[in-house]
């Protein structure tokens, strides 16, 4: 028997007569939340939506006239020309936040990105990193619950280390160091997921948890570190190609419109997720270099230079869950996605096409 709802608390009383708090309710949005534009919008909020997939996640969000997009971020790796297009639009609103302070916004929807994704970035400040994945997401979650949002993780293939299976179904666990240069990220991205699926069982917060494996695409950063846009920035500069021994560890690519695509399946459907999103299609990173030579410049060579601790030696996703639920498969082959970030790099280096 329900005894009564209390502050969002739920009692009831057991067979023995004792009581028991079951669960919480989310509290009733405030009156802010139906201050739209039009009644009838949803109001969606992307941190780290000035990056790379968040930019492009956003173009795919304002395209619908039903939605108002809010951007929260703090320009560490992203930047405001990302979304020069948007600025001034009515249904559009940037704002200079940083995830690891709480803010409060009337929202439908969250697509939590923000965050470091470069190896070279996230490791420059690892406490800002783990401070980031853990004490954004609990602020995010804390806004999920206050306004009563449904929120979307972007997760990583990170959680699963460096894989001991192959490819990697959401059912493995991972081999990850919680004592490395990279458990920052990982370890910082594995909590985030706890903290989703606590949220979820104790708050009843609608949760969404979307496992991106590497994506490439026009703007990302030219000097991000990543390996697909080192190659195009090194062949376009006719630099050598820096594959990072031993240039056998594999990596799997998702061209960005395909992913994008994917995170708003995700966020529509009714699964909460852990969901792989990611291209099974599965090249060495030397196999990498040498497309990249060949579509791009022949002439570069291909140096092999040291690597860093605790590279994953494989990586490939298990896509059967996203396409079951989500009816979700890329569609973009590496070879077709590599030419139109090769543009996006041309014109902002101001390299011409060779007649
Ligand atoms: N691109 C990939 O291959 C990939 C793969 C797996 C997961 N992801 C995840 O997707 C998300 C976006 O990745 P991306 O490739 O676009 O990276 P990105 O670095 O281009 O974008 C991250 C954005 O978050 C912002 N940001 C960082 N810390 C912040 C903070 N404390 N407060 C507010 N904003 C902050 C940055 O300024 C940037 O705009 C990240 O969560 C990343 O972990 C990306
Ligand atoms: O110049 C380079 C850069 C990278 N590499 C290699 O290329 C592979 C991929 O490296 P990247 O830095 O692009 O990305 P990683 O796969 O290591 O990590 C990425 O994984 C998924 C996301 O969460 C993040 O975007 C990022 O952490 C690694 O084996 C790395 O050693 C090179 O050989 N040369």
């Amino acid at each position: 028997m329900r005894l009564k709802i209390s502050r969002g608390t739920m009692t009831e009383k057991l067979s023995n007569g004792d009581h028991q708090t079951t669960s919480k309710l989310p509290p009733t949005p405030s009156p802010l939340r139906n201050s739209k534009f039009l009644q009838s919008n949803m109001r969606i909020l992307v941190t780290g939506g000035a990056g790379f997939i968040g930019s492009h996640l956003v173009d795919r969000l304002m395209e619908n006239e039903k939605n108002e997009v809010i951007v929260v971020d703090n320009y560490f790796t992203g930047s405001k020309d990302n979304l020069r297009r948007w600025i001034g639009h009515p249904r559009f609103e940037l704002i200079r936040h940083d995830v690891t302070e709480p803010i409060l916004v009337e929202v439908d929807q969250i697509y939590h990105l923000a965050c470091p994704a470069s190896p070279i970035f996230y490791k420059h400040n690892p406490v800002k990193t783990i401070k980031t994945n853990v004490i954004g997401t609990l602020n995010m979650l804390g806004l999920a619950k206050r306004v009563g949002a449904r929120i979307l993780l972007t997760s990583t293939s990170e959680v699963y280390g460096d894989p001991l299976v192959h490819p990697q179904p959401e059912s493995y666990w991972g081999n990850v160091n919680p004592i490395g240069v990279r458990s920052c990220y990982d370890e910082g991205k594995r909590v985030a997921e706890t903290l989703m699926f606590d949220y979820h069982r104790q708050h009843g917060i609608e949760i969404r948890v979307a496992r991106i494996f590497n994506t490439y695409g026009p703007r990302m950063n030219i000097d991000d570190g990543r390996v697909v846009s080192n190659f195009i920035a090194q062949a376009l500069r006719g630099e050598p190609l820096t594959v990072q021994l031993p240039g056998t560890q594999t990596r799997s690519f998702c061209y960005v419109s395909d992913l994008v695509d994917g995170l708003i399946r995700l966020m529509e459907g009714e699964n909460t997720g852990p969901i792989n999103l990611g291209n099974p299609g599965e090249f060495t990173v030397l196999e990498l270099a040498k497309t990249v030579k060949e579509l791009i410049n022949t002439e570069v060579e291909i140096k092999m230079v040291e690597n860093t601790p605790d590279d994953p030696r494989q990586r490939k996703p298990d896509i059967t869950k996203a396409k079951e639920v989500l009816g979700w498969e890329p569609k973009v082959k590496l070879r077709d996605g590599l030419p139109l970030m090769e543009d996006d790099f041309r014109s902002r280096l101001g390299v011409g096409k060779q007649k």
